[in-house]
């Protein structure tokens, strides 16, 4: 059965592995072992010292075969954006440019730089190798983070965001970012890429266009582009959608791929999920749910049968299930049932 735990320094070693396999244009995890050191780091020592409140604290976590102890895949939340160094967004906006005496009306799309997402708290880092891809693994992957939301809602921003990579073909080079080099840097994208992945975000404020650009003096291939999700990222955009995430016109400012938005309160799993005291015995009549334990840094969330006793409001569980969330008789779950 696949676990979700947050990240202890042992999974260093699979997590360069993972940081290669995820390829160009997966800013968050680029191959340079210090920046991987540093994201473990940061969250051990997130979960060490549970905050008052939202602070500048990164919550990574690792889905964990129980059977074969490997480690195959990655899902992060950062609780709060923007606060240390900038985080820049274009949002895709209309100018009218209007003369009634002429009869001539147009409208013109334009990409306005902006820090518009400053201390929101974001979804990140979503990889599920290859060779795991198949059953809820992905869903598990992706949902984990809202039950954590749920359980821990005092720590994040009321806005949750989630940026989408953008198109990029396999050499890591990206329509947009061709006409922004072009033009304004002289960089190619996989450089810029692992730039922005390892901090070294000065560059961006100095040399990226000041005005709003209109839309309609990029290349052909760049407008194309804009809001669009690369194909490898398409189900993880799916499972947002699910949950009730929206494009409301953020794109990146490097690849323009889409940034998604949800309140925090609407998310469907955070509406949806409730808390019931655990049971371990025979789950008669069960059902998939996605199940979490309520500890913060003993953090645990699996997909497993579970059968629900509405009179006592327990969750019926095996003690195999038991067993992976490091539960017992009467401690407390969090579930919401899976609808497929
Ligand atoms: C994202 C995951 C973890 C998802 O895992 P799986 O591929 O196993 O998921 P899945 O269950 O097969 O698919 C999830 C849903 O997407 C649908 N789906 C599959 N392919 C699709 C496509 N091409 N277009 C539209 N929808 C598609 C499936 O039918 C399913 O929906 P139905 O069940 O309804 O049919 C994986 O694909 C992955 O590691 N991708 C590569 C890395 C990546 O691009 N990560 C996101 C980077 S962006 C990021 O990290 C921020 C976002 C975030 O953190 O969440």
């Amino acid at each position: 059965m696949l676990v979700i735990r947050p990240i202890e320094q042992r999974d260093l070693p699979t997590l360069k592995q993972i940081a290669i396999e995820s390829g160009h244009g997966f800013t968050s995890l680029p191959v340079n072992d210090e920046l991987l050191q540093n994201k473990i780091d940061h969250s051990l020592a997130s979960f060490a010292s549970r905050p008052a409140g939202k602070g500048e604290c990164l919550y990574f976590f690792v889905a964990e075969d129980s059977d074969t102890g490997e480690v195959l895949g990655t899902s992060a939340l950062d609780a709060a954006v923007g606060l240390s160094s900038p985080f820049y967004t274009y949002l895709l906006g209309k100018q009218v440019h209007s003369s009634p005496k002429l009869g001539i009306y147009n409208v013109v799309d334009t990409l306005t730089l902006t820090n518009d997402y400053t201390g929101v708290s974001e979804l990140c880092t979503l990889f599920l190798r290859e060779s795991a891809r198949k059953g809820l693994n992905g869903r598990l992957l992706s949902k984990c983070r809202f039950m954590f939301l749920a359980e821990f809602s005092e720590l994040f921003d009321h806005r949750i965001l989630a940026e989408m990579r953008g198109v990029s073909d396999e050499r890591g080079s990206s329509p947009f970012w061709s006409w922004l080099q072009e033009h304004f840097f002289s960089m190619d994208f996989p450089t810029v890429d692992y730039l922005t992945g390892i901090g070294q975000k000065g560059f961006i404020a100095d040399l990226m266009p000041k005005y709003p650009i209109y839309v309609n003096l990029l290349s052909k291939e760049a407008r194309a582009v804009i809001g669009k999700t690369h194909d490898k990222t398409r189900p993880a955009l799916r499972l947002l959608e699910e949950e009730g995430f929206s494009w409301r016109g953020y794109v990146d400012i490097f690849d323009a791929g889409p940034s998604v938005e949800c309140d925090l309160k609407q998310i469907r799993t955070v509406r949806n999920s409730r808390q019931l005291k655990v049971h371990i015995g025979e789950p008669l009549d069960a059902g998939k749910h996605l199940i979490s334990n309520t500890r913060f840094d003993g953090f645990r969330a699996l997909i497993g049968d579970l059968a629900v006793n509405e009179e006592k409001a327990q969750a019926v569980m095996t003690e195999e299930v038991a067993r992976l969330l490091k539960v017992e008789d009467g401690d407390t779950v969090r579930v919401v049932e899976m609808n497929r």
